[in-house]
């Protein structure tokens, strides 16, 4: 039975976007054209996956659709669109239902109406904003010391992290955040890769989160991988103590027994004393207010660790939202959601009613926020002349930090052997890949962030959201085999608003796929209202916020 896009808002508290640098439709206009920007007002509640892929996550997210489907939701896949996929057009359609009209009335929530003149400075904390409600003014105002007070700790944290202004995706989060309508709705931030999309979202969740008065665990990120779990929880370890707050991480790789006494605070006993075992289970309580983690690990102390809930969960951010969707971790995320409202009796109680801490419904925060400022070059090259080229290549970039790119784990390491076997090149050389040790990456990531290391060759474990300062030169020396890994590793340089360079090595029958690939994001990526140059067209990827 096909449903059309309005009759499923009526039902369904579950909305699946796709936005992103690889979405077909061009970041924006699918969610246009499918209505969801005209559901947000609409919706009653929503978790919002979002997805930088093409054919594969709307796949993905049909089997994901399985899962939320069991907990009563239902995903809103767009179906019905024409598909562009190694220049074939294909149509997609699903066993949910079918696309059939197309609402022209959608208009864009202007989110950053009225925000560019309070951009420039982190005075934007502590002034109130023009346009409050009443009801919101008057929390203001009784709130006003403590948050004031909050607003100068978190500032001073930030300049300690040499941080003095903010840029545009954190404000915007910000805003929409603790800003007027404060958080009444998910959000999903879609933003170009290093535009600083980590901080965008731990500085409002210890903003609000540090009036607290018990300790609970009440903020939950969950990322694909444990050295990016441990880049984000760096973050949040910069920030949360500044106002009382304690942050964990359950990554996995290290003794569960460290990271339950982490995470979990027993109860101090009495010497002497006999106490009950049951009693001192209840009143384990949790060590930390916000946790960083994997869904492997997560899911292991909900299994299994005393102590361990996420009843009083506030805040859920699941980052590199596409990855994490398209694998099933044991169906973390169902679970999560059941934990997170098990005490309302009804595990979507709170989406109907609207009780507590509501779930908003969608909003996309989509915009160009800035340029990436990414040189491109290509070099031709026959196959066997490929590591003559790139010895050549790293030669003239005279010892900058530099990530290889490979197409296996397999030529990632031998690659590396083979560079390492060149005598005249006088720079440290060394591999990352899902081959080694999770140890020996986290040392080599540690000495190439340290500088130890000059080029690191990499498989594609290094793509996604690897924040490495000073990485000036990223090379494919294979093409990469999707638009969005294109994109993912070109984004890990020209971070934080500064330029890099992106090489591709290319063997002449690569040419055709390269310049699709170029083409694809350029005329794809940006809709008509960002006005920006193609070389900055880079990297758009996405993370989830969602409020419980
Ligand atoms: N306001 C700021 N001022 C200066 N530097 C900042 C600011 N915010 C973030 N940064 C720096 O920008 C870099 C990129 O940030 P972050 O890793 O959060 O980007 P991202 O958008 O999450 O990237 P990706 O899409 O690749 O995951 C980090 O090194 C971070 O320290």
């Amino acid at each position: 039975m096909h449903q059309t896009i309005r009759q499923l808002y009526q039902t369904s508290p579950l909305i699946v976007t796709l936005t992103g640098v690889a979405n077909p439709f061009g970041p924006g206009r699918l969610p246009r054209e499918v209505g969801c920007e005209e559901g947000v007002a609409n919706a009653k509640g929503s978790f919002i996956s979002t997805s930088n892929g093409v054919l594969e996550d709307f796949v993905a997210g049909f089997n994901h659709g399985e899962d939320f489907r069991k907990l009563g939701l239902h995903p809103l896949i767009p179906i019905d669109y024409k598909i562009y996929s190694d220049k074939r057009e294909r149509r997609l359609t699903g066993p949910f239902f079918e696309v059939k009209e197309t609402p022209t009335s959608g208009v864009l929530t202007k989110i950053f109406t009225g925000l560019k003149n309070s951009m420039k400075k982190l005075q934007v904390f502590g002034r109130e904003k023009s346009g409050l409600r009443k009801k919101k003014r008057k929390r203001h105002v009784n709130e006003k010391s403590t948050v004031g007070f909050s607003y100068v700790k978190l500032e001073n944290a930030l300049r300690n992290m040499n941080i003095s202004s903010l840029f545009p995706v954190q404000l915007a989060v910000w805003q929409e955040t603790l800003g007027p309508g404060a958080f009444e709705r998910d959000i999903c931030v879609n933003s170009p890769t290093g535009s600083g999309k980590t901080l965008a979202y731990a500085l409002p969740i210890v903003q609000m989160l540090s009036t607290r008065k018990v300790k609970r665990l009440q903020a939950l990120v969950v990322l694909p991988t444990r050295d990016l779990a441990l880049q984000v929880k760096e973050v949040f370890a910069a920030i949360a103590p500044a106002v009382g707050l304690f942050v964990g991480s359950a990554v996995g790789q290290t003794s569960i027994a460290d990271e339950i006494s982490e995470l979990i605070k027993k109860p101090k006993l009495e010497a002497g004393v006999c106490y009950d075992p049951e009693d001192i289970g209840m009143e384990l309580e949790s060590a930390v207010d916000i946790l960083v983690a994997t869904p492997g690990r997560l899911m292991d102390h909900i299994n299994s660790t005393k102590g361990f809930t996420l009843e009083h969960l506030c805040y859920l951010v699941v980052d590199e939202t596409d990855r994490l969707l398209r694998e099933a971790y044991q169906s973390w995320l169902p679970t999560v959601l059941q934990m997170a409202r098990s005490n309302e009796g009804d595990p979507f109680s709170l989406l109907r009613t609207g009780a507590h801490s509501v779930v908003g419904s969608l909003k996309t925060l989509r915009k160009c926020l800035g340029y990436l400022k990414i040189e491109e070059r290509t070099r031709f090259c026959e196959a066997k002349l490929k590591p003559l080229y790139l010895v050549a290549l790293l030669q003239n970039l005279e010892g900058e930090k530099c990530i290889v790119f490979t197409s296996s784990v397999e030529s990632t390491h031998r690659l590396t052997t083979l560079l390492n076997a060149f005598g005249g090149l006088k720079i440290k050389i060394k591999e990352y890949s899902g081959l080694q040790r999770q140890s020996m990456r986290s040392k080599t990531l540690r000495a190439f962030r340290e500088g130890e290391i000059q080029v690191l060759v990499a498989s594609d474990a290094m793509t996604r959201g690897m924040d490495v300062e000073g990485v000036r030169n990223v090379i494919n020396y294979d093409l990469p085999p999707y638009i969005k890994t294109y994109v993912h590793r070109a984004g890990r340089t020209a971070r934080a608003g500064r330029s890099g360079r992106c090489f591709t090595l290319l063997q002449r029958h690569e040419v055709h796929k390269l310049s699709d690939t170029v083409q694809f994001i350029c005329t794809c990526k940006f809709d008509d209202r960002d006005s920006v140059s193609s070389s900055s067209r880079h990297a758009l990827n996405c993370r989830v916020f969602n409020r419980f």
